[in-house]
């Protein structure tokens, strides 16, 4: 039985000094780390058992500078620690994990921790990396000076496990006083001076400042002209591998997909049933799962940027241009994450402390291109270009619209944050950058394969379920006529489409194109999947055209009077309108909690619907002006 009494520890600690890693060292869970700050935002729990054999509950929680912070995830931590946090008992032990080798800036919180009454356990972690940088750590003089438990450790290798459960054990040790406070008039002071003295005593900097690699790299990687070379080429050829790199697995699974439907299509009697499985699921789910391999690719890629520390460079190389939108050093990692999925991205706004940039920072965060747009420009792009153009052009199309986004954002951050006025929390950023380290690919390939399932889950449910429904309206109502178009017009969809049309077409597109639009309203990828249906039973007129393609199919598609659909103008537009809308339920529900309104969701929405429906409207007629097509 989960006793109420089962006992209680907390990993504290500044942000990146490995709490999360020890987290998951203890309790065996796969919990996201990051070599970045900021990287865990809420409280995490879970199970762990004492050397003898006693369960203890973990409480990972967000890091922190100090225990008085304004900003919310440092607030979590906080009352965490106080027991004020609904839901998470007050804690019997706190374990504040120190970064070794930045003892001079960790030792501070520890401190602070003691003062509150806590018995207090210390891990002293990464002493691999102190060691490297020729600092000499005296532990047990540490411990004598706080009189509390320290155990060196090194958590990403599971070092120092053994001895550190073996300091969690019963009975815990006593709430350790707080003598430099005795008589001190500024407790900050007091504290900054007393970690001057553990430092001195307990963490011996070599004599003359060794250059190490990190040093070396960050000459490079952080020089106002090469560093932003390094920048845009490393992004580029992250788009670049994508595109490249997906090809091949790609074929192969839109042939399966192919061959599995003719397999069906032989197999099966002519009716209702075989109708549904070859032109209503294969081609609707299969127009999102062909994408797959691009998705597994953008989160290795990511993966690996995190891991290596070049994101916090990144951040660094960034922070003057997010001042420039009036936003911090501190939105540039949220918004970043929002590139993988606006969701996580907006939960990292936790760590801004003023409120007003956070909220500006939850509105924007939907326009950094999440990877539920990726199957849509996946779709698209190619169609801007000659099929066999190569794929670095396209990676510079689908780059131009990422960059597209981007700015978009910045200008509208900097006009919202100017009218919401100034601030009155003071706000501190305070940007580590940690050492640069090699990838840690167990993590990165559960991450990776978490989101491929995360992927294929929605494929099979809400696609799945939305391409059933799409074919059971095209299928429905039904007419005596043996002409596959005229059966569509007369079909529940043909006549939303013919609805629509009037209001998508001052954009370039017909009434089916606006369906498709109107169904990702639901989620992004729907595009396709709508797509993939519509399309799909137009061209199979023709039983030898190679089913699995859609593209080719859209590529053929005319408007009534024989003119083609989809000419570049057209296509630009429709990527230009997926650039800026906000489609995704999911997004404006964690918008509503974390910005506590669903005022500011609703604006959201209109917002970005309106903006992506006028910057569409300007391309294609504007283009139109200048005699494009
Ligand atoms: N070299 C070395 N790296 C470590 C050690 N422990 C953790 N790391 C790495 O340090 C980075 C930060 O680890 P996290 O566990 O995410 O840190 P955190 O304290 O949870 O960070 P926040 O959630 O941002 O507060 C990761 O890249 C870890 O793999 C260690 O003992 N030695
Ligand atoms: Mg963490």
């Amino acid at each position: 039985m989960s006793a109420p009494s089962l006992e209680t520890v907390a990993l504290v600690g500044n942000p990146n000094a490995g709490k999360t890693t020890l987290f998951n060292a203890l309790t065996k869970s796969a919990a996201h780390v990051g070599n970045y700050a900021g990287v865990t935002v809420a409280v995490k729990s879970g199970e762990m058992f004492t050397a003898h054999g006693q369960k203890l509950r973990i409480l990972d929680l967000p890091g922190c500078y100090s225990l008085r912070s304004t900003s919310p995830d440092e607030k979590i931590a906080r009352d965490a620690l106080m027991g004020e946090l609904e839901g998470t008992p007050k804690p019997d032990l706190a374990i504040c994990v120190v970064d070794a080798s930045s003892m001079e800036r960790q030792l501070n919180l520890v401190l602070q921790t003691i003062e509150l009454g806590v018995p207090v356990v210390i891990a002293l972690n990464m002493v691999d990396v102190a060691e490297k940088q020729g600092l000499r750590l005296d532990p047990a003089k540490l411990s004598e000076e706080l009189n509390v438990p320290v155990v060196p450790i090194q958590a990403n290798a599971g070092k120092g496990l053994v001895d550190l459960k073996q300091a969690m054990s019963h009975p815990f040790p006593p709430p350790a006083e707080s003598p430099w406070l005795d008589g001190a008039e500024d407790p900050e002071t007091a504290r900054r001076d007393m970690v001057a003295r553990l430092c001195e005593l307990a963490a011996r900097r070599p004599g003359e400042h060794q250059q190490t690699l990190s040093d070396k790299l960050d000459r490079f990687f952080l020089h106002p002209v090469f560093g932003w070379l390094a920048f845009i080429l490393i992004m580029f050829s992250v788009f670049w591998a994508i595109f490249s790199f997906a090809k091949i697995p790609m074929d192969l699974i839109s042939g399966s997909i192919g061959d599995l439907a003719k397999w069906i299509g032989t197999k099966m009697p002519e009716g209702d049933l075989h109708s549904l499985i070859v032109d209503g699921i294969i081609p609707g789910v299969g127009a999102v799962v062909v994408f797959l391999p691009q998705i597994v690719l953008l989160f290795l890629f990511i993966g690996l940027l995190e891991s290596s520390g070049y994101m916090a460079r990144a951040a660094y190389l960034m922070d003057g241009l997010m001042a420039k939108a009036g936003l911090s050093g501190k939105a540039f990692l949220p918004l970043f994450s929002s590139y993988a999925c606006a969701i996580p991205g907006i939960m990292a706004t936790r760590t801004i402390d003023s409120a007003k940039e956070r909220l500006v920072t939850i509105f924007v965060a939907p326009w950094m291109s999440c990877s539920a747009r990726l199957p849509v420009y996946f779709l698209l792009v190619p169609l801007l270009l000659d099929g066999k153009e190569g794929s670095w052009k396209q990676a510079a199309v689908l780059f131009g619209f990422y960059v597209l986004g981007t700015l978009s954002a910045f200008v509208v951050a900097r006009v919202l944050r100017g009218r919401l006025g100034p601030d009155k929390q003071p706000n501190h950023f305070m940007l580590e950058l940690p050492l640069y380290r090699g990838p840690q690919w167990s993590y990165i390939f559960r991450h990776v394969g978490d989101r491929a399932m995360a992927f294929l889950k929605k494929a099979g449910t809400l696609i799945l379920g939305i391409s059933i429904v799409l074919w059971a309206l095209q299928t429905f109502p039904k007419t005596d006529s043996e002409d596959k178009g005229e059966q569509l017009a007369h079909s529940a969809i043909g006549r939303v489409g013919a609805l629509i049309e009037p209001v998508v077409k001052p954009l370039g597109f017909d009434g089916r194109t606006g369906t498709a639009i109107l169904t990702s309203f639901a989620a992004r990828e729907t595009f396709n999947t709508t797509m993939g249906v519509i399309f799909h039973v137009e061209e199979s007129e023709d039983e030898e055209a190679d089913r699995a393609n859609l593209r080719d199919q859209i590529t053929q598609a005319t408007w009534p009077d024989g003119r083609a659909l989809f000419t570049p103008l057209s296509v630009v537009s429709l990527l230009v309108f997926y650039v800026f809308a906000l489609q995704c339920l999911a997004t404006s529900a964690v918008v509503a909690r974390e910005s506590g309104s669903w005022k500011w969701a609703a604006g959201q929405f209109a917002f970005m619907s309106v903006f992506a429906y006028v910057a569409s409207l300007i391309v294609y007629q504007g283009g139109h002006l200048l005699g494009l097509h």
